[in-house]
């Protein structure tokens, strides 16, 4: 047995004691007959590479063929160091790299790395230039370029037929005069209102059919002494006894409107509230003036 070539490559060169490699030449020189031909090929590529540092097979100590032992060798070249940082470094003593950040020491000779490793994944590629187009700038708003203004829906301001905002001056202002909404009884609720106005048989006017109606009788009807009470606006005239007890703001706000135009009232507290629409089955006539009721009455006698 000997040892195969690339055993001997494979070793380091401190390993290649050129004295142990000389002993062995000098026990195998003088049995060259005990050596088949491909041994002879083998001592003579042995030859070729002197670095071997193994000790060779002792053929002499053994008298047979055996297994061959390697033994310890004491080498006197120092174990080379290396060191990644660019100061010139000691390399008979293994020393760790002079890092001012203090690492860990490491089980094996090897100066640490100057980076400790923090992953053993692949590195992310480079992110590569892109071909695509770069996306388009946003459009800048253009505040004043609003095509029809007036048909959004108003952001500030009471919305049509809706309450102002609560902190209108309106609606403080009603709650500062003591009005506001009351606390509706049982069936009187808007819906309640809603579904009795639209019931033809109610007949919420009391008229048998539209009158002309003066202010001198607007005044009458008050709604005391047994009397409806009836309150004009834009010219109509509109019984708003049937309503007062389902209206929010409570009879006795209503009750100020009663045998008198209403309207200036109304806007007061409420313009955004549809008078025409809610009481529009309690329609008693037109409001007309003194004079025009006497040339009617003249006409007919
Ligand atoms: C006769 C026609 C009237 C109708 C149909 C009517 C209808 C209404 C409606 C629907 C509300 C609720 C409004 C809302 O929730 O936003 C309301 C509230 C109110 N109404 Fe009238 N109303 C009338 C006349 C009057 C008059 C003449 C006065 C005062 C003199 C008045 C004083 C009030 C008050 C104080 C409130 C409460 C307002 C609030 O909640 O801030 N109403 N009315």
């Amino acid at each position: 047995y000997r040892n195969p070539e690339a055993t001997r490559n494979a070793l380091p060169p401190w390993l290649r004691s050129k004295k142990e490699e000389r002993a062995s030449s000098e026990e195998q020189a003088p049995k060259p007959s005990s050596t088949t031909q491909e041994d002879a090929k083998t001592e003579k590529t042995k030859d070729d590479t002197p670095a071997f540092s193994v000790s060779e097979p002792q053929e002499s100590d053994e008298g047979d063929d055996s297994t061959p032992k390697s033994t310890a060798v004491q080498t006197k070249q120092d174990v080379p160091t290396f060191s990644l940082d660019q100061e010139p470094s000691n390399n008979t003593v293994p020393t760790p790299a002079t890092n001012s950040t203090p690492t860990p020491p490491t089980k094996t000779n090897m100066p640490p790395p100057s980076k400790p490793p923090t992953s053993t994944l692949m590195p992310p590629p480079a992110p590569k230039p892109s071909t695509l187009m770069p996306p388009p700038s946003r459009p800048t708003p253009l505040p004043n370029r609003s095509p029809a203004p007036g048909l959004r829906v108003p952001t500030t301001g009471p919305l049509p037929n809706r309450g102002p905002p609560a902190n209108s001056q309106q609606r403080a202002g009603a709650s500062s005069s003591g009005r506001g909404k009351i606390l509706l009884s049982p069936g009187h609720s808007p819906m309640d209102w809603a579904a009795l106005s639209r019931d033809p048989k109610a007949n919420l006017a009391g008229v048998p059919g539209l009158q002309r109606v003066t202010p001198s009788q607007l005044k009458t009807m008050t709604g005391r002494k047994g009397k409806p009470a009836w309150s004009s606006y834009m010219g109509k005239v509109y019984n708003i006894t049937p309503y007062l007890p389902f209206h929010p703001g409570g009879e006795p706000e209503l009750m100020k409107a009663a045998g008198r135009d209403g309207g200036k009232l109304f806007m007061e507290v409420h313009p955004w509230v549809n008078w025409e629409g809610m009481l529009g089955s309690c329609v008693v006539g037109i409001l007309v003036s003194e004079s025009e009721a006497k040339s009617e009455l003249d006409d007919m006698d």
